[in-house]
């Protein structure tokens, strides 16, 4: 470390951290970022890349078997494995740490925690901001207290895991808890999903009926309304045994917890500044803290709760990077946050794929809207039926009729997650239906869905 002050600290070297810092300092400061374990974060060791490395393969097979006339495609779990593996850069951060160095960010390993206003202690070392400090230490895996004593897996031992075990039990219908199934049964293991209500309970239900549809053919056990309430491990590497309270049980040789997640605040000093420690940190429009005075202290990414995705978290770190830069020359930011709370996008990688953006019905209603929903089958699109035999899939617009533009859109089939980004241009575009009626798709590609959306509308 080069010195004890910097115009900005930035606690936490994951994806938003390491783009909060990154802006900033094309903004003009000097920043200095502080990580504990791995420069990159979960999403780069064991989340996003990881776990979609060991699910592309499954997808490829999945569409190779849709398609009459081929035949043959299959998979090689060690080399998925193996790939997996270069894709999280085998647990190495050297890579990440040459892009802080070329981006001008200087790094120190350790621990963070605040230390009162703007001051950030690592170690024995005490650091000052002279502008800001931004939190962006994320979150981990919640354990419920069922299966705290069976050394369950987490979301990281589920994208890390070396081999295939025989059986895996998984507890949560979320997004972790539908693709950790979708991998590890195509990788060969024989999954039981255990699910509190349906699957993937945030976005319309036809969709996680589709996705439940899917792992049931791929041969997935699908429990939906059960509860685990007992767990039990046998001896040291012996299989684990789930009650359920349906009365049934279940035998694994690992269990995976995928109920959610929790902010990784309970140790960063938080009451030093006010704050309840082990809570979400609330922001506002610029990511700056609304609870502490000064407004010295941000919050991005998954700490903050607002929306708990990699190109969300990074999104945020835009706007907060250069929101400091912009006070720090006094100046208040002309470029706020109006993606997170209601235009997310998303995309789950199960097969089938779901892809959603903003507003479901129910929260356009709850947000005061006029709605209209439009509902239609994929499969009906050409472009769909050369895309998979027996293509199934279902859209649903949501449009706010008095200002007739799109407010929503969910998609679940195979294949949908490279179409969503043209419904986020519509919908942060707040493009008007007249003028998407020109916007004409290419035929003889799914795209044409938008065309038959807007035509079941009335167009
Ligand atoms: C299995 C799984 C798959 C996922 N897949 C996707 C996906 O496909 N697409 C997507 O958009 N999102 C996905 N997510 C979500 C995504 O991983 C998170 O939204 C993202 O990692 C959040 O980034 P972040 O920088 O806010 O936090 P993190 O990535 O969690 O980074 C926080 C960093 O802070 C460090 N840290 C924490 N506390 C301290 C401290 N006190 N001092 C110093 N350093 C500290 C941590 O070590 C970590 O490096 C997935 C999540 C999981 C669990
Ligand atoms: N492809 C992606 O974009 C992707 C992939 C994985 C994770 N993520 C993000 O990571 C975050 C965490 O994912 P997640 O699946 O851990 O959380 P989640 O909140 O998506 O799902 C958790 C599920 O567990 C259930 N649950 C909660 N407590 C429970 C309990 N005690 N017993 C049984 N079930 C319980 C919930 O009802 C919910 O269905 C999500 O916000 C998600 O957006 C994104």
């Amino acid at each position: 470390m080069a010195s004890d002050s910097y115009d900005v600290i930035v606690i936490g070297a994951g994806p938003t951290g390491e783009n909060a810092a990154e802006r900033a300092v094309r903004g003009g400061l000097s920043a200095l970022i502080v990580e504990s374990e791995l420069v990159g974060g979960e999403c780069s060791y064991w989340a996003c890349m990881p776990s979609k490395a060991l699910l592309r393969p499954a997808g490829v097979v999945a569409e190779a078997s849709a398609v009459h006339g081929v035949t043959g495609a299959r998979l090689e779990p060690a080399e998925v494995l193996k790939r997996r593996d270069s894709f999280a850069h085998d647990w190495k951060d050297d890579g990440q740490v040459k892009w802080l160095d070329g981006a001008g960010i200087e790094l120190l390993r350790g621990h963070g925690r605040l230390a009162g206003e703007r001051r950030v202690s690592v170690g024995g070392a005490t650091i000052t901001a002279r502008h800001a400090v931004v939190v962006a230490t994320g979150t981990g895996a919640i354990v419920p207290p069922a299966l705290r004593d069976v050394r369950p897996w987490t979301s990281r031992e589920a994208t890390s895991a070396k081999t295939a075990p025989g059986r895996l039990a998984i507890v949560g219908g979320g997004v972790v808890g539908a693709e950790m199934a979708a991998a590890w049964s195509a990788l060969g293991s024989r999954v039981t999903l255990i699910s509190r209500g349906g699957l993937l309970d945030r976005v319309p239900e036809f969709a996680g009926e589709l996705v439940t549809a899917g792992l049931r053919d791929a041969g997935v056990d699908v429990r939906t309304g059960a509860n685990v309430t007992a767990a039990a491990r046998a001896g040291d590497g012996g299989p684990v045994m789930l009650t359920l309270d349906d009365g049934t049980m279940v035998e694994a040789d690992e269990v995976l917890s995928a109920v959610g997640r929790y902010p990784k605040t309970g140790d960063i000093g938080l009451a030093t500044v006010g704050l309840e420690d082990g809570s979400w940190l609330e922001v506002d429009d610029t990511m700056r803290v609304t609870a502490v005075p000064g407004g010295w202290l941000y919050a991005a990414g998954d700490v903050n709760h607002l929306a708990l995705l990699t190109h969300m978290g990074k999104y945020q770190a835009r706007i907060c990077g250069d929101a400091i830069a912009e006070r720090a020359a006094g100046r208040e930011p002309p470029v706020r946050d109006i993606a997170s709370r209601t235009r997310v996008p998303q995309v789950v990688f199960t097969m089938p794929e779901v892809a959603a953006v903003g507003l479901t019905a129910a929260q356009a209603e709850a947000a005061g809207m006029r709605v209209r929903v439009v509902e239609y089958e994929i499969g009906n699109v050409a472009g769909a039926s050369l895309f998979a035999d027996d293509y199934r899939g279902h859209a649903q617009l949501i449009v706010d009729e008095d200002r007739q533009v799109i407010v929503g859109l969910t998609l679940a089939g195979p294949g949908v997650g490279e179409m969503i980004h043209a419904a986020t241009i519509a919908v942060v575009g707040e493009v008007p239906l007249s003028r998407l009626w020109h916007a004409v798709p290419s035929y003889p590609t799914m795209s044409e869905l938008w065309l038959r959306l807007l035509e079941t509308y009335g167009l």
